[in-house]
């Protein structure tokens, strides 16, 4: 299994391929070609002196007679955890902060409306040593914890929506912990907070030990650049979960993810991309990058020998598109921002085409509904027409 050596499959591809074949693997692995973003070369200089890569790109929807563009920017953030997980919690968080604080200076500087971190951004994914302390003490409040102060400063400085995925300690509910995304707007207030909904037993990966299934629903947050949703990492693996966010009215749904290569990393350009087409709306698949090490060696029942290094973070993240196209990835081995133009009215564009959520959907609602899986969503549950599935 590569590790950081191996950059990226479009470098990769690039490097061997002849031009003409390059664009048909690309026509056909990508689907409809992104124009490269023009972003001012001030920004790509700061990412070059922070050291982070920077990749901006935009899907291209139709002109309609009766509703204008309505075009937003979305910021994707992928990054190592800059110190050894053996430092001090508040060195390490303050770390990260600093880290992010420089690379949403530079996603301002490219018109970033809505950026989104990657899954537990301020710690080491600690999760697989099973170990409490000193991991738990990562975690904060979601509504006026250290990192949610932090990010609705960032949020009121650039004018952008923040979406936060961090370690929950739940003060007012018996202090339990979640694995939780806060909302922040542009304007600097909390917006709501949503909770991952499938928890991993995988392997290393096995987080029941801290947390357990979010019990928010699939809420969807109404922001001044659009609709958007947040599905957590293992989420992914779920079209349900997927399909829930979108019913409930999302038009971007975000999957900030902790992955490591020898579980996913040949699923990663699929899942995301393959909502984004059953579900006609946008997705934003981020994971971390790079190698992360713990003081205590970890086994996880399965047969592996006992170790202290999770696996190779391979980072890849990207946009995807309700009509199938999607951009290329970040690297698999740099810190990294994604700058994405968006032209919302793709996707009901692409529902009216393809119509994947109309008979199709209402017969699925119907089938989840007499299943008794619905009720936990609330929404749209008595209003949602419904068809006979099964005569
Ligand atoms: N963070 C997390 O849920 N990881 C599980 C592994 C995966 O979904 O690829």
């Amino acid at each position: 299994m590569a590790g950081a050596g191996f950059e990226s499959l479009e470098r990769c591809l690039e490097k061997h391929l002849p031009l003409a074949d390059l664009q048909e693997v690309k026509r056909i692995l990508y689907g409809k070609e992104t124009r490269k973003l023009d972003l001012p070369s001030r920004a790509f200089e700061a990412a070059s002196k922070g050291d982070f890569e920077l990749q901006g790109y935009a899907f291209q929807a139709l002109t309609e007679q009766q509703r204008r563009p309505r075009t937003v920017r979305m910021g994707l953030v992928q990054n190592r955890t800059p110190l050894p997980a053996d430092t001090p919690v508040v060195k390490q968080v303050t770390a990260l902060h600093r880290r992010i604080e420089a690379i949403v200076e530079v996603a301002a500087m490219c018109g970033v409306n809505i950026i989104c971190f990657q899954e537990a951004w301020t710690m080491p994914f600690a999760f697989c040593t099973r170990e409490k302390l000193p991991w738990t003490e990562f975690a904060e409040s979601a509504e006026d914890g250290p990192t949610t102060k932090f990010c609705q400063e960032l949020a009121r400085k650039h004018d952008m929506v923040v979406v936060s995925p961090i370690l929950e300690r739940d003060t007012e509910h018996g202090d339990i912990l979640w694995n939780t995304a806060v909302v922040i707007s542009n304007s600097g207030a909390v917006l709501g907070k949503t909770r991952k909904n499938h928890i991993p037993r995988v392997g290393d990966f096995n987080e029941s030990t801290y947390y357990m299934e979010g019990n928010l629903g699939h809420p969807v947050f109404q922001t001044q650049f659009g609709r958007i949703a947040v599905n957590i990492c293992y989420g992914r693996h779920h079209p349900l979960n997927w399909l829930m966010y979108s019913i409930n009215g999302a038009e971007v749904i975000f999957n900030p993810s902790a992955t490591i290569g020898v579980l996913s990393e040949s699923l990663w350009p699929i899942e995301a991309r393959n909502a984004a087409i059953a579900n006609h709306c946008f997705t934003c698949a981020i994971n971390r990058v790079g190698e992360e090490l713990f003081p205590n060696e970890f086994t996880s029942g399965d047969g592996k020998k006992a170790h202290r290094d999770f696996g190779y973070f391979y980072g890849s993240s990207y946009v995807a598109a309700p009509d199938g196209s999607r951009t290329p990835g970040l690297s698999r081995n740099r810190d990294g921002l994604l700058v994405t133009e968006l032209d919302l009215n793709l996707c009901r564009q692409v529902n009216d085409i393809w119509g994947f959520k109309d008979r199709s959907q209402e017969m699925e609602f119907t089938v989840l509904k007499s299943m008794n899986v619905l009720s936990r969503t609330g929404k749209n549950l008595t209003s949602y027409p419904t068809c006979k599935l099964m005569s």
